[in-house]
């Protein structure tokens, strides 16, 4: 029993990854554990290879070397990942000819609780993402992935470019939803103090990259 709920519940293990072959490593030999509804901060310096290890955690870039396991079990290559990503850049994440109604229940169809705790107006759901700030559109991105299938989730600078009352509030309400279902964090950024509000272990990336 006591194994058992030692056992991490996203495993990257020895991950080793370059763009394409015979070009420079940006990340080599990284082992990185996380608890389940553990928050953990990834920091490190720019470049450093945070957004790549993002990617290959939610199973968007296949390493080279190494693998990433879900609760023992590598990563699905098909079929929902229940690792997701957000982004800093919403507006590259959505489908612009899609309306926002569209866009939000893509995967499921997220309970009018749900989007009331969101911020989300019922009057953006018929327009198209350029007809939306930042921060309305990020709030569509974050509910998207709030689905029954995922569990965990990382975070990649997903609050850079908002003012600090909206990041505030979206960080508020990603705490309240990701705790109440059990789900873990990898929240990446370079503002420590954001890293320590929100997150219960820091790990930089430096330390951990044989890069
Ligand atoms: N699609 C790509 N093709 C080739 N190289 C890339 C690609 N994306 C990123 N890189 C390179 O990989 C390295 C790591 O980039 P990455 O975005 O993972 O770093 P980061 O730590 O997240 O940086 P930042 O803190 O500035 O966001 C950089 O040298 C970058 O130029």
């Amino acid at each position: 029993m006591q194994n058992r709920k030692e056992t991490p519940a996203l495993l990257a293990e020895q991950i080793s990854f370059r763009y394409r072959k015979n070009s420079p490593w940006i990340l080599q030999g990284v082992t990185l554990q996380v608890k389940a509804k553990e928050r953990v901060a990834l920091v490190g310096p720019s470049g450093c290879g945070k957004s790549t290890l993002a990617g290959v955690l939610a199973g968007y870039e296949i390493p080279e070397r190494g693998e990433v396991f879900w609760e023992g079990k590598p990563l699905p290559r098909s079929g929902y990942c229940p690792v997701q990503m957000i982004g800093q850049h919403p507006e590259q994440a959505v489908n612009p000819r899609w309306k926002m109604n569209k866009i939000l229940r893509e995967c499921w169809n997220p309970e009018e609780g749900l989007l009331k705790r969101m911020g989300i107006k019922e009057e953006w759901m018929t327009r198209w993402p350029v007809e939306l700030s930042g921060g309305e559109l990020q709030r569509f991105c974050i509910a998207r992935v709030l689905g029954p299938e995922t569990k965990f989730l990382i975070c990649d600078e997903i609050s850079t470019m908002l003012d600090v009352i909206t990041q505030a509030q979206i960080w508020q309400i990603l705490l309240e939803e990701t705790q109440s279902r059990g789900m873990g964090l990898l929240v990446i950024t370079h503002n420590r103090a954001l890293a320590k509000r929100v997150c219960t272990r820091i790990v930089d990336l430096s330390e951990i990259n044989q890069c």
